[in-house]
């Protein structure tokens, strides 16, 4: 088995919102709330879940973009959790991110030269015409023209903007990536090109993918690993074909029978709907967070909150009755 590359024990992020002055006043939001997880060197890993369970929080944290409320994160072995600014500095060029939405993370008023070589700057990459080398290196690598190292991201479509903010991400040649709703934004052509570079990349630059998004054909296509998450927890983890074949998590069989279907002998079998609002993270119902919207809670489901236990074959489930098993 390939080596971990970042393992999260217990994490958790709460946000104190509603301000107050005095303390217990305002609320907290569970943003995250005990996450544990190993994402393995060369893996694609794709969390999903619906809007406002914890995906971006999770990631962020995992970076330390943002700093968690409590847990440890641990980068090829080393805690990374306390790590001063000057240690996460030199991190840094191992861990990136790249956002949804390239437009609002690409500075309008910078040619694409200085948008790739700002981080090579920072880094100290190397004289100025290494750095010149370096960017049409990464213009190449994202399959762009070296002569729009002189245009500015106005002047490119959705698709380019989405591979200048890969070729960034990738300038102090990283081996974790978050992709954070990456190819969300983009037209289903161009979000299959992009996903065809993000592999070829893979491949070529040994990287492991965090993937965070909420399109489950995106994570069927392009996923070795799935973690659903549901109000800040992960309810289900395994394998990509074993999770669309069996998911164990009726919160997994809901979200993946919600997704529109190719053969239309399939779209016309009965599904069972999810029903009941998502509770909010600020106000978690007790016992299983998931049973005022689960079809199958039983009583021991409103009073106790189940763990996520392994299933054995890199499976793991927190319900008290897993289906399929
Ligand atoms: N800075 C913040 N202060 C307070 N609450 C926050 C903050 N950032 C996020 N939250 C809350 O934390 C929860 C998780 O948010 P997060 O953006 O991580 O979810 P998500 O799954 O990525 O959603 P989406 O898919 O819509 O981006 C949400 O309830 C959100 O409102």
């Amino acid at each position: 088995m390939n080596e971990i590359v970042i393992s999260a024990r217990n994490l958790t992020k709460h946000y104190r919102v509603g301000g107050g002055t005095l303390a217990g006043q305002g609320k907290v939001v569970r943003a995250v709330d005990g996450v544990t997880l190993d994402i393995r060197e060369r893996e694609t890993f794709a969390l999903v879940g619906e809007s406002g369970c914890g995906k971006t929080t999770l990631g962020r944290i995992m970076l330390r973009l943002q700093e968690p409320s409590g847990g440890q994160i641990s980068y090829r072995g080393q805690d990374i959790t306390a790590l001063d600014d000057a240690g996460m500095r030199a991190l840094r060029k191992k861990l990136q991110i790249v956002f949804q939405d390239p437009y609002a993370s690409l500075n309008p008023r910078m040619r694409i030269e200085d948008i790739l070589a700002e981080p090579l700057r920072t880094h100290g990459y190397g004289s100025a015409e290494v750095i010149r080398d370096r960017c049409a290196e990464l213009l190449d690598m994202v399959g762009l023209r070296h002569t729009y190292l002189r245009n500015y991201p106005h002047q490119f479509s959705g698709g380019q903007r989405q591979r200048i903010g890969i070729a960034r991400a990738l300038a102090n040649k990283p081996d974790f990536v978050v992709c954070d709703e990456s190819v969300s934004a983009l037209d289903v052509s161009i979000q299959a090109q992009v996903l065809n570079l993000l592999s070829d990349l893979q491949d070529e630059l040994k990287l492991t993918y965090f993937f965070i998004t909420h399109d489950l054909s995106v994570v069927r296509q392009f996923a070795d690993r799935v973690g659903v998450m549901f109000l800040g927890r992960l309810v289900e983890v395994g394998r990509t074909e074993d999770i669309f074949a069996g998911p164990l998590h009726p919160y997994t069989m809901l979200l993946i029978s919600a997704v529109p279907r190719a053969d239309p002998r399939q779209r016309t079998r009965e599904r069972p709907l999810m029903t009941g609002e998502i509770p909010s993270p600020m106000n978690l119902p007790p016992g299983c967070r998931f049973h005022t919207r689960c079809p199958f809670a039983k009583d021991i489901c409103r009073t106790h909150d189940p763990d996520l236990q392994d299933m054995g074959q890199g499976r793991a489930v927190a319900c008290h009755f897993p289906l399929n098993s």
